[in-house]
């Protein structure tokens, strides 16, 4: 991030952000204060509302309350002045699959009514890596190249906030790690971003994390203090035969999530006291080595996202209600 949290004017500030769909409360008084350069990550279940509160912060969708600014401009008044700085990677980027690479990042360039754009599509061939394949017709390319053009072409009008909506859905994790380069390389540069993801390894490139359920933001906050917000309690466990204890861990009390990284488990539970005096039982059979664990965003991510079910989903037999 080029700016750290709190110097010079947010890029998003906005608050009680609202949206009613029908008789639904979609986004639910949403408050967000985004600084410039920062990457803010949006998890939660489908349904939550990542989606249609980023619509609302760039002009694409009004909303039924709430205020505030992005990119110095009122959310609601200025809705196209804000739309004309922002890049925006929506969940099926559209592609003209029979132009090549560079026609469409002409024909995008053509729509922002660029005046140097046979200069711009250069560089944005270049900057991206898409130079060596410029003629190849965009219906041929494999779901990763798709996935870079799509960003090229959302980043031809040099935007100042770039809002990706998961970005990298169904793409491999080698092209997954080569497109957040990219996002770090523009995040240095002074790019805001904004990017709502449901994978972990995405979530950890994030400076700032906000997690919503239901259309309200249950925690909020920069990266580092997210496992200490979710109130996570970790040990860490090492020996023979994990995936039979694995199974057993998950019958313990205070145990409310197990997750394995290699060769060890991490054990993790909200309720410190119950969870210590499990592991201090296990600790006595004298089978497996034990230590605390401090917990990181890995941990949280993973309890998040695993109490994390479909909001709004009409079929839910528990209904709706948060
Ligand atoms: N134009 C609309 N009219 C009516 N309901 C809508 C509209 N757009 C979204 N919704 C509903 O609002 C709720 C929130 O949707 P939204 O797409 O914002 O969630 P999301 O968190 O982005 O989900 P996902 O992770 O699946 O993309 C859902 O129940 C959705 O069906």
């Amino acid at each position: 991030m080029s700016t750290a949290p709190g110097n010079g004017v947010p890029v998003i500030e906005v608050k009680g952000l609202t949206k009613i769909f029908g008789e639904r409360k979609v986004v639910d008084d949403f408050d967000i204060t985004v600084p410039r350069g920062a990457i803010y990550g949006f998890l939660g279940p489908n349904g939550s509302g990542k989606t249609t509160t980023i619509r609302m912060l760039c002009g694409l969708l009004t909303p039924d309350g709430g205020e505030g600014e992005c990119l110095g401009f009122d959310i609601r008044k200025q809705a196209e002045r804000i739309k004309e700085q922002v890049g925006y990677m929506t969940q099926k980027f559209s592609l003209y699959e029979d132009l090549s690479i560079r026609e469409n990042l002409d024909f995008v360039g053509r729509m922002y009514q660029i005046t140097d754009r046979r200069r711009r599509v250069d560089q944005s061939l270049k900057d991206l890596g898409l130079a060596d394949r410029a003629g190849q017709l965009a219906g041929t390319l494999s779901g990763g190249w798709k996935q870079r053009l799509a960003l090229a072409a959302c980043l031809i009008h040099d935007p100042k906030l770039l809002l990706l909506d998961e970005p990298t859905a169904g793409v491999d994790p080698k092209a997954r790690r080569d497109f957040w380069d990219e996002i770090r390389r523009l995040s240095a540069a002074g790019v805001t971003v904004l990017v709502s993801t449901h994978y972990m390894d995405e979530a950890v490139q994030c400076d700032f994390i906000a997690y919503i359920a239901y259309g309200k933001k249950l925690i909020d906050g920069p990266s580092a203090r997210i496992p200490e917000q979710v109130g996570l309690e970790t040990w860490r466990v090492d020996g023979p035969d994990l995936a039979a204890l694995e199974e057993r861990l998950k019958h313990e009390p205070g145990v409310e999530q197990v997750a394995r990284f290699g060769a060890v488990l991490h054990v993790s539970g909200t309720d410190k006291p119950k969870l210590d005096a499990t592991v201090e039982r296990l600790k006595a059979e004298g089978t497996h080595h034990w230590s605390r664990q401090v917990a990181g965003l890995e941990e949280a991510f993973i309890y998040l996202m695993a109490g994390a079910r479909d909001n709004f989903a009409r079929d839910q037999p528990d209904g709706a209600s948060a």
